[in-house]
């Protein structure tokens, strides 16, 4: 049984009587592990410690050195994939070919975090453009913020923390880590691999315990310079109304659209939208959740797409050959198969699947929906897509935006210059072409517009959000 508690200062923090809760793997319901929860105090030292750290060791730590840390904690990552594959796969109850994607996505994050570590750089600024300016020479530096809070959610425990912690480490922040309850064992071992690859005592404090007891506090705290916020949009609104003036990155839900124009090619579409929609049972912020087709095309999709999804294996996360696990538990898909029920009740129609059994949802296409049923309106965070037909350009533009989000969004057609007019006038962080919406690459700038974010990650911007502008300015000749 493992058992697991904050880390602070590089000690940690397990004594027995601590309030203590548990970690149960989704699918079986077998204890993963034994969490000794964060107190107060606990916070309070992880930030004065944090505080302290960048003081001592950050600001005196030569890029170099940061970057050879990161390197070397990717290194020790390829070398435990396995150990961490599993664990998300345990923790999560995610399937364990999307885990070792996960960690492999991971290792890369830490690469690229390594090699901008060394290339964080400013710029001379020509003084001379403004009336009076001549003989005066402006420098603008890049300098951390100090103390980053970071919030992470469940469902990519690992990848997602990374995006937070990496470009902080590369831009010489010091870190309090607040990871998932649900999923925090892959974060502790993270801390742990960061410390082994040399990483100071200190400079990444974790912080074990529930959003209220000790992420709100963190929030709050008036020793922390930036809050990195990754989860659902109630969290980011409390997060945005009580962090005061610190910065503040939300990276929040979206109910992302996927566009295919008659021309679109549809074997490789539906290939791509069963991944799309129902990786690891839907439960990713970016996963296709409407898909609109062409009225000349629809039936053909809708049969082809309807003979992939049905052929998915549902099983144990831990299986080589399972596609669908258990949602994070048996309360989430209690709520996800309310969801559809709410929409047959208003008219929809349930054109695959739709079963629940305990935690599991089977993966679900529904047809006949209408915009203000939830399973549309609302982030549906399950394995449940919606395939609507659409007639024309200017109403399929017009449906996508139709929403409170804007995250990602993907086009199908052979047309580019449809394609780039359409990725014109969505309303999204991001959109891609001939790609679903689900798809990202780490080294891309990624965030939303609308209520699904504020501020981008990929790992360069993250490091962008995560330094200050400090300008220098030199009167060169002081005769004139
Ligand atoms: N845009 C993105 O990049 C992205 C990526 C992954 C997940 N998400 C979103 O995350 C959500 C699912 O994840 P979740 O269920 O873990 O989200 P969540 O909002 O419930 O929890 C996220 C984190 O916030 C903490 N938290 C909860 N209440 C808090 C509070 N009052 N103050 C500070 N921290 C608090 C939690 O303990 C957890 O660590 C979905 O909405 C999904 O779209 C977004
Ligand atoms: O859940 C949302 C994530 O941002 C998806 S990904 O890990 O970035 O692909």
């Amino acid at each position: 049984m493992i058992k697991i508690g904050s880390i602070i200062d590089g000690q940690e923090r397990i004594e027995d009587n601590r309030e203590t809760t548990a970690v149960h793997n989704p699918f079986d319901n077998e204890k993963v592990a034994e969490l000794k929860l964060a107190t107060e105090k606990d916070l309070e030292d992880a930030v004065t410690i944090s505080f302290e750290k960048f003081h001592s060791e950050m600001k005196a730590m030569p890029a170099h050195e940061r970057a050879d840390i990161l390197r070397k904690t990717a290194d020790l990552l390829v070398e435990k994939t396995e150990d961490f594959a599993t664990i998300i796969s345990k923790e999560a109850g995610k399937p364990i070919k999307y885990s070792r994607g996960e960690v492999g996505r991971s290792i890369q994050v830490l690469r690229f975090a390594s090699e901008l570590a060394k290339n964080i750089t400013g710029e001379v600024l020509p003084m001379d453009a403004a009336i009076g300016g001549e003989h005066r020479m402006g420098l603008v530096k890049r300098e951390p913020l100090g103390v980053v809070g970071a919030i992470t959610p469940f469902n990519f425990p690992l990848n997602l923390s990374l995006h937070k912690l990496a470009p902080a480490l590369a831009a010489g922040n010091t870190v309090v880590f607040k990871p998932a309850e649900k999923t925090p064992i892959s974060a502790h071992m993270l801390v742990e691999l960061f410390q082994e690859a040399g990483l100071p005592n200190g400079v990444i404090n974790l912080l074990i315990g529930t959003g209220e007891e000790v992420g709100s506090p963190l929030v709050t705290h008036d020793k922390v310079h930036k809050i990195s916020f990754t989860g659902s949009l109630p969290v980011g609104k409390k997060i945005r109304e009580t962090a005061g003036f610190k910065k503040v990155t939300l990276e929040l839900g979206s109910n992302s659209p996927n566009l295919l124009f008659e021309d679109a090619n549809i074997d490789y579409a539906t290939t791509e939208l069963v991944k799309g929609a129902f990786a690891f049972s839907g439960q990713v912020c970016i996963s296709a959740q409407r898909i609109y087709v062409h009225r000349e095309i629809y039936d053909e999709f809708l049969e082809s797409y309807s003979k992939k999804t049905e052929a998915l294996q549902i099983g144990d996360p831990i299986s080589e050959e399972t596609d669908i696990g258990p949602m994070i538990n048996e309360e989430e898909a209690k709520r996800a198969k309310q969801w559809i029920d709410d929409a047959v009740d208003k008219g929809a129609v349930v054109a695959v699947g739709g079963e629940r059994n305990g935690p599991i949802l089977s993966p679900t296409i529904m047809t006949d929906v209408d915009k203000n049923m939830k399973i549309i309106a609302q982030e549906v965070f399950a394995p449940i897509v919606s395939v609507i037909p659409f007639n024309t350009e200017e109403e399929v533009i017009q449906y996508s935006n139709d929403s409170i989000y804007g995250l990602q969004a993907g086009v199908f057609t052979k047309d580019i210059n449809r394609a780039l007019r359409v990725a014109d006038r969505l309303e999204m962080g991001g959109v891609w072409i001939n790609e679903i919406s689900t798809y990202r690459q780490d080294n891309h700038p990624y965030g939303g517009v609308k209520q699904s974010g504020v501020g981008r990650e990929g790992v360069k911007y993250a490091i962008e959000d995560m330094t200050e502008m400090k300008f220098i300015g030199i009167k060169i000749d002081q005769n004139n």
